[in-house]
């Protein structure tokens, strides 16, 4: 109690650099909150955590178990004062996980106050080049990837607000249960794979790291199904970007600077989303046209127009949003635009370097129609498979009808019922097309005489008028 509180820190002074000069380690400490009076973990401790969280796992005796919000799986982390052993190039490092009480609490705490948490890795001090350089950036690398593929991904939407709203996404769409030709089912998905991996490629080529897929074909050809598959394949999350709520170009921006990397930006039907058609300068041409329409066909065109005009966005400001300056921030972002009239487009939206790969999702053929049997059916084989082979190749169906005809319905419906199903539906079809064929040459018909007769009757008109 003499001794006074200056001696008593100098000397304790002393004796750390004394033991530190003999002390053959180096320690280094990272805290939960960089600032004491900060709301936000500290991204070094965060990250470290993920990466002991599965080095632990494994090692430690005592571990604590949490459920963390956004995170799929049980959380496993090493328990206060347990040491985990790690190695990076044959060096040894050391993991402490640990916390600090103050003495003093302030009057007004809180639980921050109280306790203050902290990571401790000890390595040999001849490897403090090493640890610094190299084996703490491979310990923040490895756990935001544990962090990214152990989230619970979200697909989101813009809101009135102009603020992205988001659910969690489960699809269950894969490259497996998607039905379509092999052959572009690899290479589609090859290009994904090279994608995610081409970090340094597009930094060597001075691009920012994103790849712009078109997605076009009939409706229920699997463009979503599709979108979904590629976000599961990498573990991306979808911002579902509706454009006719958008006010203007600068909305635009502000909800691309918003979005996060590893993730699909999605405009689907972009030809119904905006006037970005590039036929404005037809635009009179078609009123004409729209004059001969039935009703209702010319009300529905009329509504579309309307979603239109209620946004500002422009042709221009939507070719910046996808590769425009602001485009470069964040990275590993993929753009998929579809639509069920790819000819309706500007090409200056879809041209390559902008769209880069251009996938044409069509109407069921043999291979697809295999898949779909496999998935709904367990069928890799069937005598009627040859019927079914013969049909697709005359009439058109889509994925979606032929995969309503291959579910059971009812318990009693096996297999073969539902292939029966499907060849009547294949039948149906046929026919259906071949009336529609029928009714459209009968039109033409009468047009392509209606045509005659007008033009017979503007020359009879002449003839009167020159005698
Ligand atoms: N190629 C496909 N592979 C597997 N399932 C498919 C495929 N195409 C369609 N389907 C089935 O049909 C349903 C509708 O397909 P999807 O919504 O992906 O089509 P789409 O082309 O996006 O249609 P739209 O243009 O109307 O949005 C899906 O839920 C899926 O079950």
């Amino acid at each position: 109690q003499l001794f006074p509180d200056e001696l008593r820190r100098d000397l304790r002074n002393y004796v750390k650099k004394g033991v530190s000069y003999v002390y053959p380690y180096v320690e280094i400490t990272f805290h939960e909150y960089q600032v004491d009076n900060s709301f936000e973990r500290s991204e070094a401790f965060v990250s470290i955590e993920r990466y002991l969280s599965g080095n632990s796992s494994k090692r430690a005796k005592r571990l604590k178990a949490n459920v963390i919000k956004g995170c799929k799986s049980v959380f496993l982390s090493m328990d206060e004062n347990e040491e985990v052993t790690d190695e990076f190039n044959g060096i040894q490092i050391w993991w402490t996980w640990s916390k600090k009480i103050p003495q003093q609490r302030p009057l007004y705490s809180n639980h921050r106050d109280e306790e203050k948490r902290f990571y401790r890795l000890t390595c040999r001090r001849e490897h403090r080049d090493i640890i610094t350089n190299v084996y703490l950036k491979h310990v923040f690398d490895e756990g935001m990837a544990i962090a990214l593929k152990t989230r619970q991904r979200k697909i989101y939407t813009n809101n009135k607000m102009n603020m992205w709203s988001s659910i969690i996404f489960e699809h269950p769409s894969t490259f497996d249960t998607l039905a379509m030709d092999p052959e572009k089912k690899k290479e589609i998905l090859n290009d994904l794979i090279a994608f995610s991996k081409s970090k340094d490629y597009y930094k060597k080529v001075g691009k920012s790291w994103k790849r712009g897929y078109l997605l076009y074909g009939p409706p229920g050809t699997g463009k979503s199904s599709m979108i979904a598959a590629m976000a599961n394949l990498l573990g991306y999350d979808i911002y579902d970007l509706e454009l006719t709520s958008v006010r203007d170009n600068t909305d635009l921006r502000k909800l691309l600077i918003d979005t996060s990397s590893k993730s699909i930006i999605v405009i689907e039907d972009i030809d119904c989303s905006l006037d970005l058609t590039g036929q404005r300068k037809e635009k009179k041409k078609e009123e004409s046209k729209e004059d001969n329409k039935d009703p209702i066909q010319k009300k529905a065109k009329e509504e579309e127009d309307k979603m239109k005009k209620r946004s500002a966005v422009t042709l221009s400001g939507l070719l910046n949003f996808i590769d425009g300056l602001w485009s470069a921030c964040g990275s590993e972002r993929l753009i998929i635009f579809t639509t069920n009239y790819v000819e309706k487009l500007d090409p200056a939206l879809i041209r390559r370097g902008r769209m880069d790969m251009h996938i044409e999702m069509s109407y069921c053929c043999y291979e697809t129609f295999k898949v779909l049997a496999k998935n709904y059916l367990d069928l890799e084989s069937h005598e009627l498979f040859e019927t079914i082979s013969q049909m697709l190749v005359e009439t058109k169906m889509t994925p979606a009808d032929v995969a309503e005809n291959l579910m059971p319905k009812l318990d009693k419906e096996n297999a073969e019922i539902c292939l029966n199903k499907l060849i009547k539906s294949l039948e149906d079809a046929k026919e259906e097309a071949r009336l529609k064929a029928l009714e459209d040459a009968k039109i033409k018909a009468e047009e392509e005489a209606g045509k005659k007769k007008e033009e017979n009757g503007e020359k009879e008109q002449e003839n009167i008028g020159a005698s």
